[in-house]
């Protein structure tokens, strides 16, 4: 199709008219409109990564998003490299600490920022799908990370209560993610 006039390109505005005149005229042409949000994508990619966790009771994912809706970074909680999941306990109660989960265990958030492939995560956005311990918040400040979105929050717990006070004090945006109740199956 010639797409000159008076040998001179057409405008953008003008291709953009005849593309929508065609969509109307063949919907064939016309893109999809139920494709999923940068939001909903984001955490479902984020609920995903949860899905590698091998902590028998609670699976975390966190994912880090650049300015440019990058993924940079992505963790789950886990215990550290070479540290074997079958000879490291993965129990929550022992009168000994050295037979719990929590004395080895990479939190998501931890595991996210060290793999992050951006040296820098100023600004970036961070997405977890649980609110973050006193812990990661200390690193997630550090990083200069510029807000949290959060699935589930654990507000009884002490950890989340420093999290929070220290977000607060350091000025970094909270916000629990709002559900659209949008379902995607995933066949693997
Ligand atoms: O900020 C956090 C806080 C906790 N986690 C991980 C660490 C553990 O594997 C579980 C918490 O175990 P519970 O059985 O729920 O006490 O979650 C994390 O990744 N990030
Ligand atoms: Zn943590």
């Amino acid at each position: 199709m010639n797409n000159t006039t008076n040998g001179v390109m057409k405008n953008g505005t003008e291709n953009l008219c005849r593309i929508l005149e065609n969509a109307k005229l063949n919907p064939e042409n016309a893109k999809r409109d139920d494709y999923i949000s940068w939001e909903e994508y984001f955490m479902a990619v984020t609920i995903a990564t949860s899905h590698r966790s091998k902590d028998p009771a609670t699976q975390v994912g966190c994912v880090l998003v650049n300015e440019d809706n990058h993924v940079v970074g992505a963790g789950y909680n886990g215990f550290p490299n070479g540290i074997s999941d079958d000879e490291y306990p993965w129990g929550k109660q022992s009168e000994n600490p050295l037979e719990t989960k929590y004395t080895y265990v990479v939190h998501a958030e931890m595991n996210a920022i060290m793999n992050a492939t951006a040296r820098q995560l100023k600004n970036c956005r961070l997405y977890t799908t649980r609110f973050p311990c006193n812990e990661c918040a200390k690193l997630i400040i550090q990083a200069r990370i510029g807000e949290i979105i959060y699935l589930d929050d654990k507000e009884e717990q002490w950890q989340s209560q420093a999290a929070r006070k220290m977000f607060d004090t350091a000025r970094i945006p909270t916000r629990k993610y709002q559900k659209t109740g949008r379902k995607i199956v995933i066949e693997l």
